[in-house]
């Protein structure tokens, strides 16, 4: 929970802990933190070191307080014993110890101070907590005296005075919101209710990762898990998502500035004298503007649920108080029913709702960010969840919530996740209401707690190698991180402890274990590792997101592609082989095959055990025409049935068969066909006036509609004459000594035949270079192996086995483009201005991509 900075936090080992350097960085909550570097956001604090008249009275105002501090101190401390304290200086106490990493400085300073140290930031006392033992004085063995949260000004004013639940002061009003909130929003069954949520939003994460890997383009995960958890979270807090368009741009805006600004520290909270300092700087403002905004934003969605509401009843409709219902829903139906009794204000429902942002979107994603910076790094962790991951989900399309209660391996994966990167490094402040005596020492009344859960989640002393990153540690351990083991509480402890913890670990384990089961992620090519630095805030995170490829089909079917299109040097001139391997191309090559090799390896595996488990079961679905093409082969490879015997190299070779000659060469076909559609504007008017003419008063476009569409199929021959895919045909080789039309050909002599050449060779066509899909119509020319001057799928026994499949495809899909919509090129762009530049390869498309303004038609 709560926001985060973005300041680096270098991992400093304690280093520059106690310098006195009096730049303040302004990007931690309750802790002030004091660095070296200038955080960007804030560098108009600068103007405390400058000579000026704040200078001087901060002079006077130390001197001052020398003097205070001299007559006051002794008489309060003298019969105390109080924890060991470093060090600290006047007016700011020892905040400029906290550096810009204050969970890192502050466990430097207790291996020197114990794990009981008091602090005073400003004139704050600050109880500093780093060991487990420590932990569980707190939380549980004097949890009512620490039950107190400390008042500090950002949070309050954004939370409505502290309605909420996470910063509202202990009593009653804190207890009753804490049960609503435990009861009501995030009990058990209420989670669970919400699982189509998050497998819905879960699917659209991966339906994105794959859109972007199969353009070949970078995947930034960071990114898409903070789209994740906010989406998430929208849908169940408010009933929607506030994503799309210029609507969902702001509240993006806004959602990012109340998660910075609860990690924003503000002066007033420790050295209450210099609070003017925050009016000066803007941050008051800038409070005063995101709790105005969100405030309106609130007011319109309690206002869309109230109209709703009553439109409902005015329908009859009944509120059956069952699923479905979101926290708005929830809250405005509590309301109500507790009019008589104790009433909820409107203010509540508002800051409860902005708990739910608060607490659980910046904490929830920062897990999946480091849980997969983790996996990237250490591939056999990868692996081994993988394996898990894809045993458990074999053969089903994704991961469901059902599956994930078998998979100890990603449960042991998180949890040292959370152990190694505790979200909330420090826990959410107490502050003891009492005096107390804790393990020995005396602790005021007043004292803020700060509990290092990130310290004692790598205290050497409770864990083996504590720095390593080795989720087997947690396989047959009963350590929870439920808050009854005080050495692993990234969600705290006791009657304070985090309420969301099932909300935000039913989404991480769903997201992972999706992710891995579908995606084979790698680093950028030469990244040679991830970089971990943190950001600085209330909730850490990575400072850089996380950007990897994707290594699945998907992916790499482009890298594939390219390097069937492509030339080996050493094929030609075998003694230049050297080139291929000096740069990169042969690497490249065995990679992708490996990467093809482990996924098809894969889609075998699965698809083997599911017809073994069928056909034990006596179910054969041979035959059946939804078998695909896989299942086909795997059965011909099981019973032999064909009385032919295929391999499984076999088998992935066909497969992969499918991916080079079937894929790419159609989508050519199409993207051709709509270029030149839209470059002869009277050819595309007439294929839709026949179409059209074809399936008036029909609803859709079958299959047995294109027998009649004539013009349309003369539209792709002459597409497939002028652009035919694979320009070059596949090369063939002659087996034997041969006279070709009067020519001695040698054994082993490379033929290439230039089908592009043909098909625009004026001695076969009239005006060959011209689009004119008229000269097939009342033309017997067709892919039959018998008219040479149309080659785009070769001839003969090598011929393109594929023809029948490609023609329907594209005769189908062309003819729904043209039927249901009219196009025109973006702008004020002709059709004939549009280019019919290639790229180079083995399949020829176009070199720009094809940008078209497709509108709806009413013909
Ligand atoms: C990985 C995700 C999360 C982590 C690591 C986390 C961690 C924490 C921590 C450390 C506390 C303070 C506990 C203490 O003082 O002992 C806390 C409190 C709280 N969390 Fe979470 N949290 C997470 C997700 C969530 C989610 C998803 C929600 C709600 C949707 C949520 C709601 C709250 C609330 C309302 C409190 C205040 C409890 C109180 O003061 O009584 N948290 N959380």
């Amino acid at each position: 929970m709560f926001g985060g900075g973005n300041n680096a936090a270098k991992e400093d080992g304690g280093k520059h802990v106690e310098t006195t350097c009096l730049f303040i960085n302004m990007q931690y909550n309750n802790a002030l933190a004091f660095s070296h570097t200038c955080s960007k956001s804030y560098s108009n604090m600068l103007f405390l070191l400058q000579p000026t008249v704040f200078s001087l009275l901060l002079i006077l105002a130390i001197s001052l307080a020398f003097l205070f501090i001299k007559r006051s101190s002794p008489t309060r401390t003298t019969h105390k014993n109080l924890p060991p304290s470093p060090r600290k200086l006047p007016i700011i106490g020892n905040l400029h110890q906290l550096g810009s990493s204050p969970h890192r400085s502050l466990r430097s300073l207790s291996r020197r101070h114990g794990p009981l140290m008091q602090l005073h930031l400003g004139s704050v006392p600050v109880l500093v907590v780093s060991s487990a033992d420590g932990a569980r004085e707190i939380t549980k063995n004097h949890d009512l005296v620490f039950l107190n949260r400390p008042k500090v000004s950002i949070p309050d004013r954004l939370l409505y005075g502290g309605r909420d639940v996470a910063f509202s002061p202990y009593g009653d009003y804190w207890r009753q919101v804490r049960s609503i909130c435990v009861l009501k929003l995030l009990s058990n069954k209420r989670v669970q209710s919400y699982d189509n949520v998050r497998e819905e939003e879960a699917a659209l994460m991966l339906e994105k990762i794959g859109k972007i890997s199969s353009s070949c383009s970078l995947v930034n995960l960071s990114d898409l898990f903070m789209s994740l958890t906010n989406d998430t979270v929208c849908r169940v807090a408010l009933g929607r998502k506030y994503s799309g368009g210029e609507g969902g741009r702001k509240f993006k805006e806004l959602l990012a500035q109340f998660a910075e600004l609860l990690g924003v520290f503000s002066i007033r909270d420790y050295i209450p004298w210099l609070g003017w300092v925050d009016k000066v700087k803007g941050l008051d403002g800038k409070v005063e503007k995101v709790a105005k905004e969100f405030d309106e934003f609130l007011e319109g969605v309690i206002k869309e649920h109230t109209d709703q509401d009553k439109g409902e009843k005015n329908g009859g409709e009944s509120d059956d108080g069952g699923e479905g219902q979101d926290f708005v829903d929830i809250l405005l139906e509590f309301q109500r029913e507790n009019k008589n009794s104790s009433p909820i204000h409107v203010d509540t429902i508002k800051a409860l709702i902005l708990d739910m942002f608060a607490a659980g979107t910046d904490t929830t994603h920062t897990v999946l960010e480091w849980g997969m910076a983790e996996l990237l790094r250490h591939p056999n962790v990868m692996k081994k969840l993988q394996d898990e991951v894809r045993e458990t989900g074999r053969g089903k399309p994704k991961i469901s919530e059902d599956d994930l209660e078998k998979m100890h391996y990603l449960k042991a994966v998180i949890k040292e996740t959370l152990r190694l990167h505790t979200p909330i490094p420090l826990l959410v402040p107490r502050e003891s209401t009492q005096d107390v005596k804790i393990m020995g020492y005396d602790i005021a009344a007043g004292t803020q707690v700060y509990i290092n859960a990130w310290a004692i989640g790598r205290d050497p002393s409770l864990w083996e190698d504590a720095e390593e990153f080795r989720p087997e540690r947690f396989l047959n351990s009963a350590t929870d991180y439920k808050g009854f083991h005080y050495q692993l509480i990234p969600f705290g402890a006791g009657r304070r402890g985090c309420p969301g913890m099932l909300f935000a670990m039913s989404l991480n384990e769903l997201a992972v274990a999706n992710m891995v089961h579908k995606f084979d992620f790698t680093l950028p090519d030469g990244a040679e590792d991830l970089d971990m630095t943190e950001t600085t805030g209330i909730t850490v995170h990575k400072k850089s997101p996380i950007l990897v490829w994707d290594r699945s089909l998907s992916s790499c079917r482009a890298d594939f592609l390219w390097l069937l299109g492509s030339i080996d040097i050493g094929d030609f001139i075998p003694w230049l082989s050297w080139i291929s391997r000096f740069n990169g191309f042969s690497a490249k090559v065995d990679r992708v095959a490996k990467d093809l090799d482990e996924f098809l390896e894969r889609v075998v595996e699965e698809r083997l055990d599911i017809l073994k488990t069928e056909s034990s079961r006596g179910e054969n679905a041979e035959g059946d025409s939804r078998e695909d093409f896989v299942d086909t082969l795997l059965r011909i490879h099981i019973d032999n049935s064909a009385g032919i015997s295929v391999d499984r190299d076999s088998i992935k070779a066909l497969i992969l068969d499918i991916f080079a000659a079937g894929t790419d060469t159609t989508s050519a076909v199409l993207e051709w066909a709509m270029t030149e559609l839209i470059r002869h504007p009277r050819v595309m008017k007439k294929v839709q006036n026949k179409v059209r003419e074809i399936v008036k008063g029909k609803p859709e476009r079958t299959e047995a509609d294109l027998g009649e569409m004539h013009y349309l199929n003369a539209v792709i021959k002459e597409t497939l004459r002028l652009h035919p895919p694979i320009p070059m045909l596949v090369p063939r080789e002659a087996r034997q000594d041969v006279r070709v039309m009067g020519y001695d050909i040698a054994a082993g002599t490379l033929v290439m035949t230039n089908a592009w050449a043909i098909g625009r060779d004026p001695s076969s066509w009239d005006e060959p270079e011209e689009f004119r899909p008229e000269r097939f119509l009342n033309s017997s020319i067709a892919f039959k192996g018998h008219d040479f001057e149309l080659i785009p799928f070769g001839e003969g026994r090598r011929g393109c086995p594929g023809t029948a499949f490609a023609m329907a495809t594209n005769e189908l899909v062309l003819a729904n483009l043209v039927h249901k919509f009219d196009w025109t090129l973006p702008g004020k762009a002709k059709g004939e201005d549009l280019d019919i530049d290639e790229c180079t390869g083995l399949t020829i498309h176009r070199k720009n991509p094809l940008l078209a303004v497709a509108t709806l038609s009413v013909y």
